[in-house]
């Protein structure tokens, strides 16, 4: 029976195991282990099975996760990979994220056909996004773009893109830079306008809590201010309760001891937008998140979150 230093759980994505596979080499150079010391165990998930519903409406964010967590709980893998983005703030009991991969680029890009810039696109055009956050950012900058669901993989974009249904589509560039495609992309759209969202570009690995061998060896791959910036941007996604159906963005730059964190809430229409900075020392990212999520809910008032549910 063939050992293993380490079963690395992933979803069977494209994506997903771009993720797994770069987890790996970086384990491999850590410990100078060959590839054979790690099985890649593929595990499907309710996300990975519903494609006609935005991801919101189908229950959130544990689509992604909750039988890659049980493969955890089970011992079946010792880690999991993900993208943060797709994290519950919430983890199951006995589970946490033990390591951040050092942050790709966080912007998000435009695959733009009738324009490569989104701003140019003609009046009316149609873009397709599943995301919330996209979709109000959009209709914020561009009331007269018609946005619509867009789920499914790259390849199905492209396809749609190519048949002319859509006029462009919003992706996160750290995805297509892992996939080898970041040459399709138009535009990258700059933070200020388009906010990315929490965890947006970090890989992040989940382990269970006690298991000091699979911890000891994630410590070399671990980036310290991608865990802080992450954890001030969870902190702020978790203390506005993580609901997705909220449109928000969140950032947490690190600049040396300081993070400066910027978050923003808006309605779906992108009509109402409110804006959040705060800034404090690198050691206090989770109370910093926290208190700007506090902040916005404050400054947006309780009938903002009331209005469209
Ligand atoms: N929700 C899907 C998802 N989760 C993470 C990424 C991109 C990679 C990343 O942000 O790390 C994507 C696709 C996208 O938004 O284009």
């Amino acid at each position: 029976m063939q050992t293993y230093e380490l079963r690395i759980g992933t979803r069977g994505s494209a994506l997903a195991l771009a993720q797994a596979h770069e987890t790996r080499s970086r384990l491999m150079a850590a410990h100078n282990l060959p590839e054979e010391a790690f099985e890649i165990v593929v595990i499907t998930t309710s996300g990975d099975r519903i494609l006609d519903r935005p991801l919101a409406e189908a229950g959130g964010k544990g689509l992604f996760t909750k039988e890659i967590e049980e493969a955890l709980l089970n011992n079946r893998i010792d880690i999991a990979v993900h993208s943060s983005k797709d994290m519950p703030t919430q983890l199951p009991e006995g589970l946490e994220l033990s390591a951040f991969l050092e942050r790709e680029d966080v912007r998000d890009a435009f695959i733009g056909r009738q324009s490569a810039i989104l701003e140019e696109l003609p009046h009316g055009a149609v873009v397709g996004s599943s995301s919330l956050r996209r979709q109000a950012l959009i209709r914020r900058i561009r009331p007269d773009i018609d946005v619509v669901m867009f789920r499914g993989n790259v390849q199905t974009r492209l396809r749609k893109l190519d048949e002319g249904q859509v006029a462009g589509t919003l992706l996160a560039t750290a995805g297509l830079r892992r996939l080898g495609l970041a040459d399709i992309i138009t535009e990258l759209l700059p933070v200020e306008r388009f906010p990315p969202a929490p965890g947006q570009g970090a890989i992040c690995i989940e382990s269970r809590i006690g298991d000091e061998r699979v911890k000891a060896m994630l410590a070399p791959i671990g980036h310290a201010t991608t865990a802080a910036a992450l954890t001030c941007e969870r902190a702020f996604l978790g203390s506005l309760d993580g609901s997705c159906r909220t449109p928000l963005a969140g950032y947490a730059q690190i600049e040396g001891d300081r993070i400066v964190f910027n978050g923003m809430i808006l309605t779906p229409d992108g009509t109402e937008v409110h804006e959040i900075e705060a800034e404090g020392a690198i050691n206090e990212a989770a109370a910093l998140g926290a208190k700007a999520g506090a902040r916005i809910r404050e400054k947006a008032g309780t009938q903002f979150f009331e209005g469209w549910f």
